[in-house]
């Protein structure tokens, strides 16, 4: 685990504060990024986290000056080879110690999963739910379909034997069964003949943009009630 933290920051907040989990490239995380500082998003990232070193997310967290911490499952899979916990139940149980241990103005009021790329066990969601922080996960699906990974790659497949004539996306929450967790927002996304599994993709990101943004709002606006 590493863990790099800029020098100065803004502990005068009243806004509330978000943990983004990611994987990947972090376009999603770029979206609530942005939306925090252009205010459409009344909220504060205080930190992220990435399975994966490579990801650049990591960059755009660092360059948005946002506290960022690489937490590795590889040195779990070593120490605990067959055992009990499990690999990923340790590393699930210190993930959420990380969290859990941040600075109070770290804290977060909600824990956003933003192609993050880790089936989470309860290791980590009962200690969490237990803090009162929400998990919410952006899938590139609608609620009931294509549950798991490459779903966008699934939901291209289907269409093109006809099966399906449109996917989506949701915001959902974060239970043990994955994708399976109560529905906050979702939109349809409609499949187009002869159109190029990339061609889908680049539509889909565009709605996930959007709906990451109107997903974390509408959470983080029904913690204030
Ligand atoms: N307990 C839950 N954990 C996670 C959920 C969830 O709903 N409940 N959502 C996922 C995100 N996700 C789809 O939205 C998803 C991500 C990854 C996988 C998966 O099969 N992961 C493999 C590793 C794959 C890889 O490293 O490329 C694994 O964890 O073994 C399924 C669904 C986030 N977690
Ligand atoms: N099951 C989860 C899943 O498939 N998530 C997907 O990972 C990508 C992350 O992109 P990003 O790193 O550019 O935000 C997004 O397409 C997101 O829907």
């Amino acid at each position: 685990m590493s863990t790099s933290t800029p020098s100065t920051q803004d502990s005068l907040s009243t806004l509330p504060n978000i943990v983004v989990l990611i994987s990947g490239n972090g376009s999603n995380l770029q979206a609530l990024i942005d939306a925090c500082a252009n205010h459409t998003l009344p909220a504060r990232i205080t930190h992220v986290i990435s399975n994966r070193k490579s990801a650049y997310g990591l960059v755009r967290a660092s360059t948005a000056s946002i506290p960022t911490t690489y937490h590795n499952l590889v040195p779990y899979k070593k120490s605990h080879p067959n055992s009990i916990p499990t690999a990923r139940e340790q590393y699930d149980t210190d993930l959420a110690s990380l969290i859990l241990s941040l600075p109070a103005f770290q804290k977060p009021a909600l824990i956003v999963c933003a192609g993050w790329m880790h089936i989470l066990t309860p290791a980590f969601l009962t200690p969490i739910a237990e803090a009162g922080i929400k998990v919410i996960n952006l899938h590139p699906a609608l609620p009931g379909e294509f549950a798991g990974a490459e779903a966008i790659k699934r939901a291209w497949e289907a269409g093109r034997r006809g099966e399906i004539k449109r996917t989506g996306v949701m915001v959902h929450e974060v239970i043990a069964e994955v994708d399976a967790g109560e529905c906050v927002v979702s939109r349809e996304v409609e499949l187009r003949e002869g159109e190029s599994l990339e061609g889908l993709e680049g539509r889909m990101h565009e709605v996930e943009h959007g709906l990451i943004v109107e997903g974390t709002r509408r959470v983080l606006e029904g913690l204030g009630k």
